[in-house]
């Protein structure tokens, strides 16, 4: 049984933890089955078969979701919100603060702010898609830098393809023009590589390359 909230540690909260969690879980469902639609267009789109990307129902992928929250920092200039990254799993979905922005992407060596949208969702490319698609779509470097006046908060979600799984590039994408750029590996192998490479600041991607 999941213990109830204690909202005198919360005080933040809205008044109702429960409708919280039931919030929260449904947000988690919703935004799951939005990143398989999104996962079966980008797996036509390439010629692959439409669930290439997908985990068959039958088994219980974890989904993963993470609040973000970025307090008011006095040096936004020397203290980064989330340093630069590139998400590890499948796609995330991911929901903005609807006033306050700090997301930025790395674009041809620029740092591009991504603009707020209020209620809308952000969808980003992650590593295993950059690997089993040979590279075509990317996994973009992005950073959260800090505000010295207002929190924010942000929520992300991220697909994961089962942990017993391997991951590789697609063979219809390794041609002679665009030969085999990552290696083979398990899922669980990749996560937990992936883990002790962002806290050095490093692409995991790099280290799965042939
Ligand atoms: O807070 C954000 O806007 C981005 C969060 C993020 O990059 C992440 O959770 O991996
Ligand atoms: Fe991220």
């Amino acid at each position: 049984m999941v213990k109830p909230v204690d909202q005198r540690k919360y005080k933040y909260w809205p008044e109702n933890p429960n409708g919280f969690r039931e919030i929260l879980s449904e947000y988690s469902l919703k935004t799951h089955l939005l990143a398989e639609i999104i996962l079966k267009k980008m797996a036509k789109s390439l010629g692959l078969e439409e669930n290439y990307f997908i985990n068959s129902a039958e088994e219980t992928a974890p989904t993963f979701i993470r609040f973000n929250y970025y307090p008011p920092c006095s040096r936004p200039d020397l203290v980064y919100g989330i340093k630069p990254h590139t998400d590890g799993g499948s796609i995330t979905i991911l929901l903005q603060d609807k006033e306050v922005e700090g997301l930025q992407v790395l674009q041809d060596g620029q740092w591009v702010k991504v603009p707020i949208i209020p209620h809308a969702l952000l969808v980003n490319v992650a590593d295993m898609v950059e690997i089993m698609t040979n590279g075509v779509f990317k996994n973009p470097i992005h950073r959260v830098i800090t505000n010295s006046e207002k929190q924010r908060i942000s929520l992300s979600m991220f697909y994961v393809p089962e942990f017993h799984k391997y991951i590789e590039p697609a063979t219809e994408l390794i041609t002679e023009s665009t030969p085999r750029l990552f290696k083979k590996m398990k899922v669980e192998e990749y996560a937990n590589l992936y883990f002790q490479k962002v806290s050095l600041g490093m692409r995991t991607v790099d280290s799965a390359r042939v």
